[in-house]
């Protein structure tokens, strides 16, 4: 049984697909927790904020692209107990931005085929995700 007191951290990311229907994963920069690891860019929802527009914040931050709501659709989530937290994590599609992708936080950027997404290691969260794209995209 994972720790009941465990904090579940409401974290909201993305899966960006271009004209190809390639996906865009991002790799975590040193210094971070999972360091190394490809993942989908997003970040955490601070207190007080909504999902929908906490996305549209960190996609800004991270890739310098600007998303509107309506162009975020409710994908699948994750549901993972890490050691210290209790990672939910819903992951949004979208195929609409403005702006140029642009590697702000991360040690590197891909576009990836769906089928080849599981070359890239991505924390452990990920892998169900990864199956969902696979396999619908
Ligand atoms: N963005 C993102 N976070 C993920 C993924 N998979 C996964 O386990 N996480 C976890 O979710 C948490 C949120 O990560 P984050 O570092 O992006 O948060 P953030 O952008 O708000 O950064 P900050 O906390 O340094 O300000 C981390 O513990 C991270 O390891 C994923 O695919 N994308
Ligand atoms: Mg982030």
């Amino acid at each position: 049984m994972t720790d009941p007191a465990l904090p579940t951290v409401l974290v909201v990311a993305c899966a960006l697909v271009d004209i190809d229907g390639r996906v865009l994963i991002a790799q975590r920069p040193q210094g971070k927790a999972l360091a190394g690891l490809w993942e989908f860019p997003g970040g955490k929802v601070e207190p007080g904020e909504r999902p929908e527009a906490a996305l549209i914040r960190e996609l800004d931050e991270e890739l310098g692209i600007q998303v509107t709501e309506a162009c975020l659709a409710p994908f699948v989530f994750a549901s993972h107990a890490y050691d210290s937290f209790h990672l939910l994590m819903p992951l949004y599609l979208c195929r609409r931005w403005s702006g140029v992708v642009t590697q702000r936080e991360h040690a590197a950027l891909a576009w990836v085929k769906p089928s080849k997404l599981a070359d890239y290691p991505m924390p452990p969260a990920d892998a169900p995700l990864v199956a969902w794209l696979r396999d619908l995209l």
